[in-house]
């Protein structure tokens, strides 16, 4: 049998966003959007192991992130401090998600801590103030501890549960790494797209109003959108630097990735209705 302090492995899925419009701007510079979030099944995986003595300690940092500033630990801090829970956690992290890629990588490894902390803690936070503290991770981190595809405004904090079609998605990673802040300042970004409402949403024309910009500063990801657009309609997700088209069955999916040149990096994932820890708060 387990107990809480054996290693216990959680996983922290990517999000793509199926479109994305800058509806308008916060004076704090935040940008209000609007957007479809689907849960797909590529994940990282988060191995916690609960300990009595209260330290949070991140034992395989990745590269270029100290382990002070990796959002699964500044997570599991914050818990702390919210709580005043006295147990702590070792942290490992199995990366599959590409980094600064656009599919909330880091804001999903956040959640899955928060969730499976809310139980291994015994905290029974409930799901709304999990969200209210993830917010101040990262603008994804409240999508994921809600845990259902969803239409999501203001910044990323107000979600409202859709069904979306079963799909199976083939994403492509040009080997870019796009900073969000960049995008969001360019000059030449959009910002007034009308805004649009749930009832609406099947018969909308929609886009990603970050793609423009992001393919003038990093060419690949246009090249990538060129290449997949020959099987499907293509687009970015988030801030990129992925792209995604949908197909209808896996061997679609999946004959797309038999054609992929070498040079280029791509998956096959499926959509999920749910996020695999959903249980775990209320
Ligand atoms: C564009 C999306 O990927 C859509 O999923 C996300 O909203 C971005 O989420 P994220 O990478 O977690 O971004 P955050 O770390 O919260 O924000 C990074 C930076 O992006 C800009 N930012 C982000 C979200 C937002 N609604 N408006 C913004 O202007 C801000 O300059 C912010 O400092
Ligand atoms: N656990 C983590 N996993 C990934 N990145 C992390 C993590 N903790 C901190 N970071 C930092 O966050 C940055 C953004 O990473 P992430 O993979 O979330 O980007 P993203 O997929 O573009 O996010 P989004 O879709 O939310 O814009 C990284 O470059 C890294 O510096």
């Amino acid at each position: 049998m387990s107990s809480s302090y054996d290693w216990q492995d959680f996983p922290a899925p990517a999000k793509l966003n199926l479109f994305l419009h800058i509806i308008g701007r916060r004076n704090d510079g935040y940008h209000l959007l609007q957007s479809v979030f689907q849960l797909i099944d590529l994940a990282d995986t988060i191995s916690l192991r609960v300990n009595e003595g209260g330290e949070v300690q991140h034992l395989n940092p990745l590269p270029g992130v100290p382990a002070d500033s990796d959002l699964t630990v500044r997570a599991a801090r914050l818990l702390q401090k919210e709580t005043g829970c006295s147990k702590g956690v070792d942290i490992r992290v199995t990366k599959r998600l590409p980094m600064g890629g656009g599919v909330g990588g880091g804001s999903s490894d956040a959640a899955t801590v928060m969730l499976a902390l809310n139980r291994l803690w015994q905290l029974n936070l409930p799901r709304v103030r999990l969200m209210e503290l993830g917010l101040s991770l990262g603008a994804d981190v409240p999508f994921f501890i809600f845990g259902e595809n969803a239409f999501v405004e203001g910044i990323g904090e107000i979600m409202t549960p859709i069904l979306t079609p079963e799909a199976h998605f083939v994403i492509l990673h040009p080997q870019v790494h796009v900073s969000t802040p960049q995008i969001f300042s360019d000059p030449n970004l959009t910002r007034d797209t009308p805004p649009i409402t749930v009832p609406h949403l099947s018969s909308a024309i929609t886009q990603n109003d970050l793609e423009e910009v992001a393919c003038k500063s990093y060419p690949e990801i246009s090249e990538s959108i060129t290449w997949l657009s020959q099987y499907a309609n293509a687009r970015m997700t988030g801030s990129g630097s992925c792209v995604f088209a949908s197909f209808s069955s896996p061997n679609e999916a999946n004959r797309v990735i038999y054609d992929l040149p070498k040079k280029m990096t791509g998956y096959v994932a499926r959509s999920l209705s749910k996020h695999p820890l959903h249980e775990f708060a209320e």
